[in-house]
């Protein structure tokens, strides 16, 4: 990786007995739009305002491009202003007294920049932004999705090092955050500016992001890219909190190249690093629903890689079929196409990809 545009080293703020952040190692490359995804209460937020500069470091360091940002050690702290960082909140906070353009040069004038060059980085901004067309208009009158155009324009155009979203597509509808998440990524092309966000959404972090870290209890459970998390968690919170997973539970034998799992009839061998696992241990096999190619049971014996399920219930979604299914001892979630239709009692054929599966120890 290039020199990272922003390193967190042993990075902790505690609020009395507990660790809201418990020494965080992550590094965030030029360019980047890097995001950190937990549950309510992991520590996303204290992690942000550390690093905007509105949260104390207790131990640990924030270094951006090389220069120091805080460093808990010596107690030193670069001021909030001085940072170069900007930040976009849920709330966008758009001045409503202010015309779009007037609320996208006040960056600027704070700044101490002058009027002519204040006009023309605004007017280049806006374009970009795609709001050259309402920058005479107030911005009290603006869609959400315009007012976050705004937010984003006058974070942006001060060119800042590092650009903080906080839940950056929490308070738009559907169609409008598949909107923004294409415009952000567009932004972060064209202008080249580092992006951390925070987010509780899987969604949200897995399509916006290049890289994820997955936080709980105040630590990095994994860093990846959106996929790697997706397909090869490495921990069972990662595993869960990134969508739904099939979990089937069997027994474990170790092979040349691999385990292979049994689960009554049937088995599935699974081409995983079996480190940490025994012969005879129970373990569970886990997939991700769409990986797993569903069809009506044939009479014959099961193949390798194919399970038999029964199906208890199905919910018609729309774009997809829901079925919960009995699979060996257990039950499953899984989505199948909506033309081919089963019915509770039907029986059925899942063949697991043995590249997509993961094995774990129960
Ligand atoms: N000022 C504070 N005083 C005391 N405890 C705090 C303070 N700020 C945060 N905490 C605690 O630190 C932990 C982490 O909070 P944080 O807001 O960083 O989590 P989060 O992942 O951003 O959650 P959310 O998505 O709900 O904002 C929580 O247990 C929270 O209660």
């Amino acid at each position: 990786m290039a020199a990272p545009q922003l390193a967190l080293r042993g990075l902790t703020r505690r609020f009395g007995d507990v660790a809201a952040v418990d020494g965080i190692d992550l590094d965030l490359a030029p360019g980047q739009i890097f995001a950190l995804l937990g549950p309510s209460g992991c520590g996303k937020s204290t992690t942000l305002r550390m690093v905007a500069g509105l949260e104390r470091v207790d131990a640990g360091t924030i270094t951006m491009a090389g220069r120091t940002l805080a460093d808990g050690g010596t107690g030193k702290a670069m001021r909030p202003e001085k940072r170069n960082i900007a930040m976009v909140f849920q709330s966008y906070a758009v001045w409503p007294h202010m015309t779009v353009g007037q609320n996208v040069e006040f960056p600027l004038k704070m700044r101490g920049v002058g009027k002519a060059e204040r006009r023309r980085r605004a007017a280049e901004i806006l374009e970009v932004t795609g709001l050259g067309a309402v920058a005479g208009r107030s911005a009290a009158m603006l869609s959400g999705g315009q007012q976050q155009r705004v937010a984003l324009a006058r974070a942006l155009v001060y060119t800042p090092d590092l650009l903080l979203l906080d839940e950056p597509l929490s308070n738009l509808d559907a169609k409008l955050r598949t909107q923004m998440r294409h415009e952000i990524r567009r932004l972060n092309r064209e202008l080249g500016t580092t992006m951390l966000f925070v987010t509780h959404d899987q969604d949200e972090a897995l399509s916006l992001a290049d890289r994820v870290a997955v936080m709980n209890h105040g630590r990095v459970e994994q860093v990846g890219a959106p996929d790697e998390l997706y397909e090869r968690p490495a921990t069972p919170f990662v595993r869960d909190f990134l969508g739904r997973v099939v979990m089937v539970e069997g027994t474990l034998t170790r092979t040349a190249d691999g385990v292979r799992v049994f689960f009554g009839e049937t088995h599935a061998d699974v081409a995983v690093a079996a480190t940490g696992l025994a012969d005879g241990d129970r373990v569970a096999l886990c997939c991700r629903p769409e990986d797993l190619d569903i069809r009506p049971a044939p009479d014959a014996r099961p193949a390798p890689n194919e399970l038999r399920a029964t199906v208890e219930s199905a919910a018609y979604l729309g774009d997809s079929i829901e079925y919960v299914l009995r699979i060996a001892d257990g039950t499953a979630v899984v989505t199948g196409g909506r033309h081919q239709r089963y019915e509770a009692g039907d029986r059925l054929a899942l063949t697991v990809d043995p590249q997509r599966a993961t094995v774990w120890s129960l």
